[in-house]
């Protein structure tokens, strides 16, 4: 029986190890962690995580070949094959600090398994990381190898949040890179065979170490690119009368473009798009190649000045000042259908907001109020420029409360912004809600989902990423 163990049981981890284990029967999967309160709710009735679909594919196989453990070594040791997903975040100090990926924890992980590993192993890059990383790990396993033969693979995941089961499932691909040596080859085979299982192998990309671990990099950088591109197109749009869905649907048309990945937004966020981006740009500078550095790292100015403009739309549409003033927060996830905050949009719109001395009163179905404190009060680092939404103070967060519920949201509010797409939004009753708001009442609809026309004709004063404006907000223009 072929054993599996993988390091880091987080939102790529886990849903992956669940899914080779559901689709793999014969092979034991064992995740594990140096977090306990994590393997615990892994091992519980309330998965650490919220993801459509995860709860029905761990109970089908957790106890038979999937268990989650904090005895990292003794189950290191044991496997055959071992996937290292920990966090790869930006570095927020020291030499290449705000771009350059921290990878503490995958040097960790390696040193930990040349210290216990008594035969040999595969060891799979899971986690997202700099192209060259292999060669580096390659070097703190074999320092002390004590005869054993390890082979490294980069594997990168692609799943997005909130789909990552179906995503596991149908992959458009899976790549995996390795040495061109025999040694190396034969690794390949081996993780190709465990995929085999229910990827059909044209879907089954090979390369060698560095295509695989830059593609996924670049991968990223080319979807943030997209949203980015339509983003600025967003503000033209709003500029000159166009509707950028329309735009997004017309250039869509186009096989060349293709019609995914084009809505306009408040902003990407999530914890892996600006981090892997920044690490393309660091990764560029230290190459010399300071024009291919700059041009990524426009994807990332364009965001953040959407998320700036949004709050700029915001406050000079409620004549220059929100001070004092209710808004509601619709939404507080980075994306629908988790509850991931990390690099939200709503964190720096929340901040520029309460910047303003705005009340602002926040509901999402699957963000809890301790989490959203702790994310307006963090200190996000300057990775090029000084940021223009500052965290809030802890006398600030006074102006913060969470509820659990739109309708309370809403009550006695100003405005409501809707910062996450959640179907539920698309569902409520909006002539409730203006009967309960201040007048005149304001909808600004950071993901446009919903049906303006029918609000303006409740009574609300709309804006809508990308569209035409009401007369009202063209009377009152945003400072971009
Ligand atoms: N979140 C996502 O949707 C995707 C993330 N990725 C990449 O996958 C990697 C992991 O991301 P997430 O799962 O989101 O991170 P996460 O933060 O949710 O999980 C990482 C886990 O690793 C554990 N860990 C850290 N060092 C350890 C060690 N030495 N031994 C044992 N456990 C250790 C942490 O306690 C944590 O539970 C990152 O490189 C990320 O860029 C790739 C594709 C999608
Ligand atoms: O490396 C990663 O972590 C992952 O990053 C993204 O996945 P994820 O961040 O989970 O979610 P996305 O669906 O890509 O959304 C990212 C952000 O872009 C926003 N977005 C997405 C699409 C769009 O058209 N417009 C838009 O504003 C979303 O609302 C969200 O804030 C990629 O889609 C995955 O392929 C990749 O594996």
């Amino acid at each position: 029986m072929v054993k599996i163990c993988c390091i880091g049981a987080g939102y790529v981890g886990g849903p992956t190890m669940a899914v080779i284990a559901i689709k793999c029967p014969a092979i034991e999967v064992v995740v594990v962690d140096i977090s306990k309160p994590r393997i615990d709710a892994w091992n519980s009735d309330t998965l650490p995580i919220y993801e459509p679909g995860l709860d029905e594919v761990v109970k089908a196989c957790r106890g038979k070949n999937l268990f989650f453990s904090t005895d990292v070594e003794k189950h290191v040791a044991e496997a055959d094959i071992i996937f290292v997903s920990v966090n790869t975040p930006t570095k927020t100090r020291g030499l290449g600090a705000g771009k350059a990926a921290d990878l503490t924890y995958w040097e960790s992980a390696a040193r930990m398994i040349a210290d216990v590993s008594k035969s040999d192993k595969i060891v799979v890059e899971k986690s997202t990381v700099p192209v060259k990383t292999a060669e580096a790990i390659e070097k703190i396993l074999t320092h002390n190898s004590k005869g054993i033969n390890y082979q490294i693979l980069s594997n990168p995941e692609f799943l997005a949040e909130g789909t990552a089961i179906d995503d596991l499932f149908k992959p458009d691909r899976v790549l995996i890179g390795g040495r061109e040596t025999p040694g190396g080859q034969k690794a390949i085979q081996a993780l190709k065979a465990v995929y085999a299982h229910w990827v059909p192998e044209e879907n089954i990309i090979t390369t060698n170490l560095w295509s695989a671990e830059l593609s996924k990099l670049a991968a990223n950088a080319f979807l943030a690119q997209r949203i980015s591109s339509v983003n600025a197109m967003s503000a033209l749009c709003e500029a000159t009368g166009a509707d950028v869905s329309e735009v997004s649907y017309a250039i869509g048309k186009d096989s060349r473009i293709g019609p995914k990945f084009l809505n306009a937004s408040v902003g990407f966020g999530g914890s892996c798009f600006q981090k892997d981006i920044l690490n393309l740009v660091y990764i560029c500078e230290c190459n010399g190649l300071p024009e291919v550095a700059n041009y990524w790292k426009q994807v990332i100015k364009i965001n953040d000045y959407q998320k700036s403009r949004f709050v700029n739309r915001v406050v000079s549409s409620m004549f220059n000042t929100v001070s004092g003033k209710k808004v509601a927060v619709l939404g507080f996830a980075f994306k629908k259908d988790t509850g991931d905050t990390r690099e939200a949009p709503a964190i720096d719109v929340c901040n520029g907001l309460l910047g303003d001395k705005a009340q602002v009163s926040i509901y999402d179905p699957q963000v809890t109020g301790e989490q959203i404190q702790r994310d307006l009060a963090m200190n996000k680092f300057d990775w090029d420029h000084p940021m223009h939404l500052q965290p809030t103070s802890p006398a600030a967060l006074k102006q913060v409360s969470v509820v659990w519920d739109a309708y309370e949201a809403t009550k006695d509010a100003h405005a409501v912004c809707i910062l996450t797409e959640w179907e539920e939004f698309k569902k409520l009753d909006y002539q409730k809600i203006f009967d309960n708001m201040q007048k005149p009442a304001f909808v600004f609809d950071g993901r446009n989902v919903v049906d303006a026309a029918k609000l303006r004709e409740i009574g609300f004063i709309v804006y809508s990423i990308g569209k035409p404006l009401d007369a009202w907000l063209k009377d009152m223009p945003a400072v971009a």
